[in-house]
C-alpha cells in the first residue's frame, strides 16, 4: 500500500466514504489521525446512518464533520508534503485540512524513508526540508517529474538562502506602480575575519550601525543571530561569514509581506527602535539582539503614528510582489520591509523568507485553499489545452 495509512484507518475511510472521495489513490490521504475537526462553518450535528454521502454519526466518532448529503467531491489535487514536523504541525492544522478536502485538495506526507518516485502519484510537492540530500532528491525528482509542480524548485529556494543573493536584483526591479518605492540597504559580505573589513565598510561606502546577519540562512536559531555594530572596531567581535547591512532608521514598525501565488497578506510587527546620531556617538560596540519581529511581536492593533505604521500602498504592494514572483521563481515567501523614517513611502525590502510561518497569518486557510485551487484548475487547462 502506497503512503503512509492514518493511524484510524477505518475511521478514515469511513471520513472518506462520508466525504464521497471518488478517486481511489490508492493510499489514505494521511493526516486525519482521530483529530476533532473543527470549522467555523459548519456545526457538528447528530445524524445516523451510515449510507454512502450520509453524515458521520454519533458523538463518539472522533470526526463530526456536517457535509451537504449526496456531495461527491471529485478530487482535484493530490499534494505530497514534505515538511519538519514542527512546519507541519504550524501549516497543515486541521481547519486547513478539512477545508481542503472539502475541495477535493488532499495532502499526502511523502515517506522520507522510501525513494521519492516511489510514492504518489502526486500533482504538487510542496515542500521546506534542509540539507544537501533532500536537495538532491527533490532536483532528481523534477527532472524525472516535469508535470509535478514543485513548491517551490529548489534553486530558488537556495537562492534565498544567501542573505547576499537574496536581494539581488531587487533594487534595479522596474515597478509598474509609482506609489512608493523600493530600495536594499547598502551592504556588503564578510567572508572571513580579516582586520581589513573595517577599511572594506569604509571603502564600500557603508555608514554606522551596521546589522550584523549571518550569511547563510540554514533553519538554525543561529542563522537568526542579528548584531548591531556600531564602530569599526566591533567588527572584530563578530563570526563571519557575514552580510553587514546598513541599518536604516524606520520608526520601529516593520511590515511583513506574506505572499501564496498571487495572493498577498501584509501584517504589521515591531522591530528595532530609530538610531540617534546621540546614541551612535554614545554607543560602541556590536550588541546581539533578539528575534524582535516575530510572530509574537504582532503590532497590528497597536496605536502607533499612522507615517510611521500606516501600511504600503496596495497598489505598490501588487506590483512589488508581481516583480518579485519573476524575480525569486518563488511562489511561497514573504519579504520583510520598513518604510524610511521621515518618507513618505519610501520602502527598504531587508529580508525574504522561504515559506515562513502561514499559520500566523489571517485566514492562511482560505488563502491556501484559493491557492490550490487555482493551481489545479491552471493545471487542468495546461493538460487539456495542449
Ligand atoms: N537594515 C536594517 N535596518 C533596520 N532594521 C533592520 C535591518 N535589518 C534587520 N532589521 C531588524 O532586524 C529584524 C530581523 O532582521 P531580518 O528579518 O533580516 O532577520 P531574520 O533572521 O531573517 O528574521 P526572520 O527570518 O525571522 O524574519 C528585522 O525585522 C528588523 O526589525
Ligand atoms: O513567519 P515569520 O514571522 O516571517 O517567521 C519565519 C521566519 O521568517 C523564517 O525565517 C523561519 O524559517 P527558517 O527558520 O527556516 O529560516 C520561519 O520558521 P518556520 O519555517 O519554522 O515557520 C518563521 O520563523
Ligand atoms: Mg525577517
Ligand atoms: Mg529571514
Amino acid at each position: 500500500m502506497f503512503g503512509t495509512l492514518a493511524s484510524g484507518d477505518i475511521e478514515t475511510a469511513r471520513l472518506r466514504r462520508n466525504l464521497g472521495v471518488t478517486r481511489n489513490l490508492g493510499f489514505s490521504c494521511g493526516g486525519f489521525d482521530g483529530m476533532r475537526l473543527e470549522d467555523d462553518n459548519m456545526k457538528p450535528q447528530q445524524h445516523g446512518g451510515d449510507d454512502e454521502g450520509e453524515q458521520v454519526a454519533d458523538e463518539t466518532s472522533p470526526f463530526q464533520i456536517q457535509q451537504h448529503p449526496f456531495q461527491q467531491i471529485q478530487q482535484k489535487l493530490v499534494v505530497g508534503y514534505a515538511l519538519t514536523s514542527k512546519k507541519k504541525k504550524s501549516f497543515l492544522q486541521p481547519k486547513l485540512e478539512l477545508m481542503a478536502r472539502r475541495k477535493g485538495i488532499c495532502f499526502v506526507a511523502i515517506d522520507l524513508n522510501r525513494p521519492l518516485s516511489e510514492q504518489g502519484p502526486f500533482d504538487v510537492v510542496l515542500h521546506k526540508l534542509l540539507g544537501k540530500e533532500w536537495q538532491e532528491v527533490i532536483e532528481g525528482y523534477q527532472q524525472t517529474h516535469p508535470e509535478v509542480t514543485v513548491l517551490d524548485p529548489p534553486n530558488a529556494i537556495q537562492r534565498i538562502y544567501n542573505r547576499q543573493s537574496m536581494l539581488q536584483g531587487m533594487a534595479e526591479l522596474k515597478l509598474s506602480d509609482c506609489s512608493g518605492s523600493m530600495l536594499v540597504p547598502k551592504q556588503m559580505v564578510v567572508l572571513k575575519d580579516s582586520a581589513s573589513s573595517a577599511d572594506k565598510v569604509v571603502e564600500a561606502g557603508l555608514k554606522y550601525p551596521l546589522v550584523a546577519k549571518p550569511l547563510w540562512i540554514d533553519g538554525t536559531a543561529k542563522s537568526h543571530q542579528l548584531f548591531l555594530a556600531y564602530d569599526r572596531h566591533s567588527l572584530a567581535e563578530l563570526d563571519p561569514p557575514l552580510v553587514l547591512q546598513e541599518f536604516v532608521n524606520h520608526g520601529g514598525v516593520m511590515f511583513k509581506v506574506f505572499v501564496v501565488g498571487d495572493i498577498i497578506k501584509v501584517v504589521r510587527r515591531f522591530s528595532l527602535p530609530n538610531i540617534s546620531n546621540c546614541d551612535k556617538a554614545k554607543v560602541d560596540g556590536a550588541f546581539q539582539f533578539p528575534r524582535v519581529s516575530s510572530s509574537a511581536a504582532s503590532a497590528d492593533n497597536a496605536d502607533l503614528d499612522p507615517s510611521v505604521a500606516e501600511l504600503p500602498p496596495k497598489s505598490f504592494l501588487e506590483a512589488l510582489v508581481k516583480e518579485l514572483r519573476t524575480l525569486l521563481g518563488l511562489r511561497l515567501f514573504n519579504i520583510d520591509m520598513i518604510r524610511e523614517h521621515g518618507s513618505e513611502n519610501v520602502f527598504y525590502v531587508i529580508d525574504v523568507n522561504y515559506f515562513p510561518g502561514y499559520g500566523k497569518m489571517p485566514d492562511y486557510e482560505q488563502v491556501f485553499v484559493d491557492f490550490f485551487c487555482n493551481l489545479a484548475q491552471a493545471r487542468h487547462k495546461k493538460r487539456h489545452c495542449k
